[in-house]
């Protein structure tokens, strides 16, 4: 009898299909589940805060933390607006809130306002293309799905629009978590930020070197010229074809600096290994580091990305939240009553080194204790998970977090 001979090839193609068919079996699960809680789910229920203003920088920030506030103002500065209006959305939806923002938009612009906005295609892919034409009086740029003429795998013409800016007349930007869309006015606890003073020129700045820099045959906008050297609050912009990362950079020196606390809050946390290291590190010296995450967010698959990083960060002292009743989809944190950032980038890898993203951050200690505040209220609406609790999941779930580790490094 001839035994079958021994090919290392055919062992290892069998062990990687193998493989990816449990990933495949495993995510599709996972979807299914997710279709089946959406259609259950319950009314969101969560704490707001009305929107409050410090000084800081200069100026002014006021921090909102419920969407209808923040649209309502968004639209008013629109409405108001004299000379020009600058807008970039990772997302625009074709609801109620959206549509109510294409109308201000176009009703500005003709009354004599430059309107120029940005949206981003992929995120958009869903939205009828008609919702996208506007008048001749609108300049309107879609962030192209693949930047044209260039390399298709270079990453740096992969990234994705995903930030949320607007500013009024330079005199006035907001900035932060929220898309435009109605189920995040109501359903969505989200942190944004309106300031004035001099971080609106560098805001500003922001989006005219990424309009200027879009394929298209839009006309160019002059530079600004208004940027000041001296603010307590700097914007931090990534851009991915100048291989620009900086709220990284900013993430992890802040963290490295800690000495007291650390409470961040994220829609999305698949962090890459530094930030997970700078993360116990400060843990390990004594800081206090509690991160805020959903419960169940609105991508499940980033949920179970995530979760992959719970048992390292309960064992080195992390405290982790789980935040209830509703989707959080702020990208937030305070350090030490002193520092904080409000902004677009999650942090995953997508947002920390794929994406054009725009932080600010505010070394002020006034803007640090309002932060806090919303951390707290936020923190009210959570459930602590405990090193205790996790380590007794069931078997399963442990062995589908370990199957879709390989896909971290997408997100
Ligand atoms: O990419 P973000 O953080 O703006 O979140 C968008 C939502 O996940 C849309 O599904």
């Amino acid at each position: 009898m001839r035994l079958p001979r021994f090919s290392l090839r055919r062992l290892l193609t069998r062990v990687l299909l193998a493989v990816l068919s449990v990933q495949g079996a495993t995510l599709a699960a996972l979807m299914l589940i997710d279709q089946r809680r959406k259609r259950l789910r319950a009314p969101a229920r969560f704490p707001k805060t009305k929107p409050t203003t410090v000084p800081t920088g200069g100026g002014e920030l006021t921090v909102f933390t419920y969407g209808q506030d923040l649209y309502d103002d968004m639209l008013e500065g629109i409405r108001s607006a004299r000379r020009r209006v600058v807008l970039v959305t990772f997302i625009w939806k074709a609801d109620r809130t959206g549509r109510a923002f294409k109308k201000a938009l176009i009703e500005a612009a003709e009354r004599g306002v430059e309107v120029c906005l940005v949206y981003d295609e992929f995120a958009n892919l869903v939205v009828p293309r008609p919702f996208f034409h506007f008048p001749a009086s609108v300049n309107v740029v879609r962030h192209p799905l693949v930047w044209s003429g260039v390399g298709l795998l270079n990453p740096r013409n992969l990234g994705r629009n995903h930030n949320k800016l607007l500013v009024v007349d330079s005199e006035v930007a907001w900035v932060g978590g929220y898309n435009i869309g109605s189920l995040y006015a109501t359903d969505w606890r989200d942190t944004h930020v309106r300031v004035t003073g001099p971080v609106v020129a560098d805001l500003e700045d922001a989006f005219v070197d990424h309009w200027n820099q879009l394929p298209g045959r839009h006309r160019a906008l002059p530079d600004v010229s208004t940027r000041s050297w001296h603010s307590s609050i700097r914007v931090h912009r990534n851009v991915p074809r100048q291989a620009l990362y900086p709220i990284r950079g900013m993430y992890l020196e802040a963290i490295d600096r800690a000495a007291h606390h650390i409470w961040l809050t994220h829609a999305y946390f698949v962090p890459d290994d530094d930030l997970v290291r700078a993360l116990l590190g400060a843990a390990q010296r004594g800081v206090d580091v509690r991160l805020i995450v959903p419960d169940q967010s609105n991508h499940i698959v980033a949920d179970w990305l995530s979760r992959g990083f719970y048992s390292q960060l309960l064992a080195g002292g992390v405290r982790l939240f789980l935040y209830q009743g509703a989707m959080v989809h702020a990208k937030t944190a305070t350090i030490d009553g002193q520092w904080s950032t409000i902004g677009t980038a999650n942090l995953d890898r997508l947002s920390l080194a794929g994406n054009y993203e725009t932080n600010i951050e505010v070394t002020d200690a006034t803007v640090a204790a309002k932060l806090e505040e919303v951390f707290a209220m936020d923190l009210s609406n959570c459930r602590e998970l405990t090193l205790e609790e996790w380590v007794r999941r069931p078997f399963m779930v442990k062995f589908s977090e370990t199957v879709l580790r390989p896909y971290r490094r997408f997100l």
